[in-house]
């Protein structure tokens, strides 16, 4: 059942087409003439579809911020019955007060695979985060392991917007706008408020029981994720707009119980339509999914000598009030040259004001040496000492500086302003790794005055 699912999902994902660009004004109609031409709200839309607004800004915000889009809808969202409280599995929300805030450097194993059939909402795993769900600031970092498909269900969250980053498996959103393909090396985005729907498309090896796929979730409850100023570095390079990619309209004329999940200020909340709420035919507007290569990332970094600090390889920021300091920064570590003369290559010893989630998507990391895996994660909040572990220091100080390439591993970092509370179920998990402070064990002296 499940591999024939898939099978649906991946004939779905195969030749997909896009729009490209980072922030634009996209428009697409599934169907010739559903777009209306010259207006947005015609006295009948066409096709006798429901016209309707969705906005992630307010709508006086500056042109720069404005976000909105117009959907062409078979039915409004307004046509909904009641949403009841849902049990929110193991989903937490900012405020995060189950735990105190812990100074020590943290680091988790994988999320383990689920025992029974999860999909992508019964799958989604909080670690922690900081700020307020209701005010819209601060952040969440969740985790997945999932091995279902959602059928006949769709999520929608109103708290922020989600950074899909998958670490194994590749996934199928359904979205209003239309589907995303996303496999792992690949970040996507649902926007605060779009309704989508989660499909696994890899299939079981054989002899292997059910697919799953994994990864890591960035809940923005802040402003909404932006390019961030390239300043000296000119007219080019990190993420290239061009490179993200939005959907084209397609649309689920599908009627029958739907099961439609809002998140809403930390809690699940339910409701039981009679049709698909992915039901646009046609849409325009800037407040949009979209999926990113992180490969494609035009990696800069210095060409003389010393570490440049990772702000360098800020692929989006979610910028605050204070400028240049970001409610969160989405960072990737992706393969690059190292060339720095008389310099300590990998990430140096140090204490940060801002928090650090770090993720693994492929291969190692060049300031762990071991025990920072793919899929799993590690925490060093505001001000917790951290840096390469002692066999990366030895191996680094004595190394010969040739020209490196580093291309055995993809590590991504969620660096927050504020630091990160715990869950429970975080802090305790039986996958939290209880020996981590030992990897700085063992760093000799070596001063000699
Ligand atoms: O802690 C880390 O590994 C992330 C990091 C990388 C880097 O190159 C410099 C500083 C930093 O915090
Ligand atoms: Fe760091």
């Amino acid at each position: 059942m499940a591999g024939t699912d898939n099978e649906r999902a991946r004939k779905a994902a195969e030749g997909l087409v896009y729009s490209s660009g980072f922030g634009n004004e996209h428009g697409s109609e599934a169907v010739p003439g559903a777009l209306p031409v010259g207006r947005n709200s015609p006295q009948r839309a066409p096709l006798g579809l429901y016209a309707e607004q969705l906005s992630g800004s307010a709508f006086t915000e500056p042109r720069s911020h404005n976000r909105r889009s117009w959907l062409y809808r078979i039915r409004p969202s307004a046509a909904h019955p009641p949403f009841a409280r849902a049990n929110r599995g193991e989903i937490r929300s900012a405020p995060f007060t189950e735990c105190l805030p812990d100074p020590n450097r943290l680091r988790w194993d994988p999320l383990p695979e689920p025992a029974d059939p999860t999909d992508f909402v019964d799958g989604l795993w909080t670690l922690g985060g900081n700020g307020d769900a209701t005010q819209r600031t601060g952040m969440a970092v969740h985790l997945y392991h999932v091995n279902a498909s959602m059928e006949r269900r769709v999520f929608g969250n109103a708290d922020g917007e989600l950074l899909i980053v998958p670490e194994r498996g590749g996934l199928l959103l359904r979205t209003e706008f239309g589907l995303l393909r996303v496999e792992p090396g690949h970040v996507a985005l649902i926007p605060r408020g779009v309704r989508f729907r989660v499909e696994l498309l890899d299939a079981a090896a054989p002899g292997q029981g059910r697919p799953t796929a994994r990864g890591y979730v960035c809940e923005n409850y802040g402003r909404p994720f932006e390019l961030p100023a390239l300043g000296p570095i000119g007219a080019n390079g990190l993420a290239n707009p061009r490179d993200f990619l939005a959907p084209t309209a397609a649309y689920e004329d599908v009627e029958g119980p739907v099961e439609v999940v809002n998140k809403f200020c930390g809690q699940l909340w339910t409701a039981t339509y009679d049709h698909s709420p992915l039901d646009v035919v046609a849409w325009h507007g800037n407040h949009v999914p979209y999926v990113y290569d992180l490969r494609r990332f035009n990696v800069i970094g210095s060409i003389s000598y010393d570490h440049p600090d990772p702000s360098i390889f800020t692929v989006l920021t979610s910028p605050s009030d204070t400028p240049g300091l970001a409610g969160v920064d989405f960072v990737v570590f992706a393969p690059r040259w190292l060339v720095g003369e008389d310099t300590f290559r990998p990430p140096y010893f140090h204490r940060n004001v801002m928090t650090e989630y770090m993720g693994l998507i492929e291969g190692a990391y060049d300031a762990k040496a071991a025990g920072f895996v793919p899929g799993g994660g590690s925490l060093h909040n505001m001000m917790s000492a951290h840096g390469p572990d002692r066999e990366t220091f030895d191996r680094a100080s004595a190394a010969e500086l040739a020209p490196q390439k580093i291309d055995d591993g993809l590590a991504f970092m969620f660096e927050t302003r504020w630091p990160l509370t715990l869950t429970e179920q975080a802090r305790d998990a039986g996958h939290r790794q209880r020996g981590y402070d030992d990897v700085w064990q063992g760093l000799q002296r070596h001063f000699r005055p």
